[in-house]
């Protein structure tokens, strides 16, 4: 018998371990997937990220926010947001409610100081205080990439058609990560997933994984 063949992911007691199962030979796919990544997003079909995208040294987390500086001065202002939110097609409205939303909430905790910056800039050198409960921990508390987390969400949730998301299942995901008392992280997520939602969807109405 080969090590860990014979362990278990479901518990008879628990019904839930059943019903969002977990990957059990990703190994075969992606190079110990337990490992975090500092500066890629592997998953099993892409086992060494995103070819040709650099990373500039940045962590995946750092990398996600970078989009949005738009000067790369390492500091993302409500405007920058503003403009890469519309870049991904949002609308003027949404996009300024959105954009307040995000600066307000992230803005605080990556400043350098303890005084409050009324402009709302969000430094992307200390982004991952910005981690809140209730996430799906594709990305570790330091902003690194937890591949076995990404591929554990698709195995749990995507029940229909595999590595398929649909909005119902996403918001089932969301569901599922909540912390108890966690409201802050709660709000969070589902703001994060439902924007991601409308980013990614395809003509059917899904979220794929990459291909
Ligand atoms: C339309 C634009 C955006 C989309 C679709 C989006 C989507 C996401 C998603 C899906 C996650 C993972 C959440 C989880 O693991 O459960 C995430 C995490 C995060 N995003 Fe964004 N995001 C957007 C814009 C931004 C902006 C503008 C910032 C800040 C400048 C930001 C900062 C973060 C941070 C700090 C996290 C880590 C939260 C955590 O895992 O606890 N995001 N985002
Ligand atoms: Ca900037």
């Amino acid at each position: 018998m080969e090590v860990g063949e014979c362990i278990a992911t479901e518990a008879p007691k628990v019904p839930v371990t059943k019903e969002r199962k977990i990957g059990t030979d990703l190994e075969k796919y992606i190079a110990k997937p337990y490992v975090a990544r500092a500066l890629q997003a592997p998953d099993v079909g892409n086992p060494d990220g995103t070819k040709g995208y650099p990373d500039n040294g940045m962590t995946v987390l750092q990398q996600h926010v970078a989009f949005f500086d738009q000067n790369n001065d390492g500091v993302v202002y409500p405007w920058e947001t503003f403009k890469g939110i519309r870049d991904l097609g949002f609308d003027p409205f949404s996009s300024f409610v959105i954009t307040f939303v995000i600066n307000a909430a992230f803005s605080y905790r990556t400043l350098p100081g303890w005084v409050p910056n009324p402009l709302l800039p969000i430094y992307i050198e200390r982004i991952h205080r910005d981690k809140h409960g209730s996430d799906s921990a594709t990305y570790d508390t330091e902003g690194r990439f937890m591949p076995v987390n990404l591929e554990n969400m698709f195995t749990k949730y995507a029940l229909t058609k595999p590595d398929n998301l649909s909005l119902k299942e996403l918001w089932q995901m969301t569901e599922g990560n909540r912390a108890a008392f966690d409201y802050l992280g709660w709000m969070a997520s589902k703001l994060e997933w439902l924007l991601l939602y409308y980013v990614a969807k395809d003509k059917q109405g899904s979220v794929q994984r990459s291909c």
